[in-house]
């Protein structure tokens, strides 16, 4: 095979792991091809010195790894134009919310019987991977054993991006976690930015916000004190974050984002189930 890796769909997620995957020396560029129908994406790709091509067949049937980065809701439409591309010695990594390795799988199989034997292993990343702070999920899926998803760990363990190995049913839960986690924080990180506005500080609200999310991001990561105890030690008793923390608590703010979760994992099981 001329490449280790072929990305089919160049959009965000393809576009960051391939740009961690350089940066961290686990890939070369020229190891590389991306398939996608937009000339923009794939001039994209093409600027950071990947090979690009408009038929995802064409990068299919090229690599050793094959890297499912479309919408899950896409996977039919897609299939039909490259299944019959693929071998029983290749690996497919989907990063599609939801959608189990069996489907996967048997969308394949239904489309190409030869490929029966195909690898599927499926990782739930998430977009911080863009600067090197990525967090995923990778498990192992059909047809695989320990092992087949070394590749896919090493791509998404690399510099400081982590990962984790889950079992596949695990990965609904990864997903409401971690992989829509980033836009939790953004959403609070809209709020508090929208508060610093509001309160007459708008030309330093978003220097504020980050510096606050980072900062204590950082914190969380070096101390040995639980979240609960690093709040507890910015509320004075009687001071300024207790009013704070108060009214948050009786808004139900904990609630919210417990629901929020659990809501973002009942969709990750139907997605599955489309
Ligand atoms: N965004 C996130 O935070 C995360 C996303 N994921 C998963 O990653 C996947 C990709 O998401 P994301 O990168 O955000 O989505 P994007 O829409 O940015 O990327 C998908 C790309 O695939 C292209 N595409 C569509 N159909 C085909 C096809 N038949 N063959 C080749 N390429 C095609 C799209 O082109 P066009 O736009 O022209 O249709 C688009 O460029 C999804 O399955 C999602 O569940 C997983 C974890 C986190
Ligand atoms: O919203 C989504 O469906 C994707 C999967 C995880 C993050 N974004």
């Amino acid at each position: 095979m001329q490449y280790k890796l072929a990305f089919i769909g160049a959009g965000n997620m393809a576009e960051a792991i391939a740009r961690s995957a350089i940066s961290s020396g686990t890939l070369t560029p020229d190891q590389i091809i991306a398939a996608d129908p937009s000339p923009d994406r794939r001039d994209l790709f093409a600027s950071i010195g990947l090979h690009v091509t408009p038929s995802s067949s064409d990068a299919a049937a090229q690599a050793e790894q094959i890297m499912f980065a479309f919408k899950p809701q896409m996977m039919n439409d897609a299939l039909s134009t490259f299944a019959s591309s693929l071998t029983p010695a290749q690996t497919i990594i989907s990063i599609m919310a939801g959608i189990s390795s069996e489907k996967i799988h048997t969308a394949i199989t239904n489309l190409n019987p030869q490929a029966d034997g195909i690898k599927v292993v499926r990782v739930m990343p998430n977009t911080p991977i863009m600067v090197n702070y990525g967090m995923a999920g990778v498990s192992l899926g059909q047809n695989t054993n320990p092992g087949d998803d070394d590749f896919a760990f090493q791509l998404f363990n690399a510099a400081t991006n982590k990962a984790v190995r889950v079992t596949e049913e695990q990965l609904h839960l990864i997903t409401a976690i971690s992989g829509s986690g980033p836009a939790y924080i953004f959403f609070i990180a809209e709020a508090l930015q929208q508060a610093a506005k509001d309160i007459g500080l708008p030309e330093h609200a978003h220097e504020l916000v980050t510096q606050t999310i980072l900062g204590s991001a950082l914190l969380m990561n070096q101390s040995p004190d639980s979240p609960a105890e690093l709040r507890r030690k910015v509320t004075s008793p009687k001071g300024t974050t207790e009013a704070a923390i108060n009214k948050m608590t009786d808004l139900n703010l904990p609630n919210t984002i417990e629901q929020g979760a659990a809501a973002c994992l009942k969709r990750s099981i139907e997605l599955g189930n489309l």
